[in-house]
């Protein structure tokens, strides 16, 4: 069996008196997509920016590419090459579509543009716009398009859809399948459009008070009204 490329063991975690991750363990290995639902407050959100060092680790461990990164500050696992995509689009909204890209470089060639407008036609068409100016699809490109130029080899997405009319959710997740494809780049992506993550991830965990309490391949569970009705809340059809 291929060895996960992120693993995390017993991970607890939490804000303040309250415990939001209760033993946590989760693997992903290379090139996979790992969809990760739940109902609202059950700590998905919370799981990501654990493994970013954004919210501190209380017990457990979080190991990436055979290191143990626990301890780490958010910076040192992003150079580690662990890349994420808040909830909250990261972009600044003053500066164009090119300068936010181009904050996004670090110490790579201007060249490495290119290949995030060939991923996102549509950024090198508004690359003069203000970010402010942009849809809130392509704010979401934009911020994806961020997170790739710091050549992440694994990348978390935390409702990259919301709020997205369907045609742009398609885009995308096709550009979320070729990540994996093209690129092998891991992806765990967490998603309230259950039906349309289930359909492109390989597998699913479900998440509930800080642990994961099914485990499946994703289009099994998308068949599986009667675990999406309890642990999800809905069926998917
Ligand atoms: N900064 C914070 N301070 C205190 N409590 C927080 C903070 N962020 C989240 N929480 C609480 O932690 C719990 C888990 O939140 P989290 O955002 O991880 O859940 P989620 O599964 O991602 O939910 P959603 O789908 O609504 O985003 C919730 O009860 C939430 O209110």
């Amino acid at each position: 069996m291929t060895s996960p490329m992120l693993q995390l063991e017993g991970v607890v975690a939490g804000y303040g008196p309250t415990t939001v991750l209760d033993h946590l363990s989760l693997q992903v290995t290379a090139g996979e997509r790992v969809a990760m639902i739940g109902r609202n407050g059950v700590g998905k959100t919370t799981a990501l920016r654990t493994v970013m060092g954004l919210v501190p680790l209380r017990d457990g461990r979080i190991v990436f590419m055979g290191e143990d990164i626990g301890r780490l500050t958010p910076h040192q696992r992003a150079q580690r090459g662990l890349g994420y995509v808040p909830q909250t689009r990261d972009i600044f909204p003053s500066l164009t579509v090119e300068e936010n890209l181009v904050a996004g470089l670090k110490r790579r060639p201007r060249a490495a543009l290119d290949d995030a407008y060939a991923l996102f036609p549509r950024l090198a068409e508004r690359r003069r716009n203000g970010g402010g100016q942009l849809s809130g699809g392509e704010q979401q490109m934009l911020s994806v398009a961020r997170a790739l130029l710091g050549q992440p080899r694994l990348i978390l997405l935390d409702e990259p859809l919301e709020g997205l009319a369907p045609l742009i959710r398609q885009d995308l997740l096709r550009v979320f399948r070729r990540l994996s494809d093209e690129l092998s780049i891991p992806v765990v992506i967490v998603e309230q459009q259950v039906d349309e993550v289930l359909g492109y991830a390989d597998r699913a965990l479900v998440l509930d008070h800080g642990t994961v309490v099914h485990a499946a391949p994703a289009a099994e569970l998308r068949e599986d009204t009667e675990t999406l009705e309890r642990w999800v809340g809905l069926a998917v059809h």
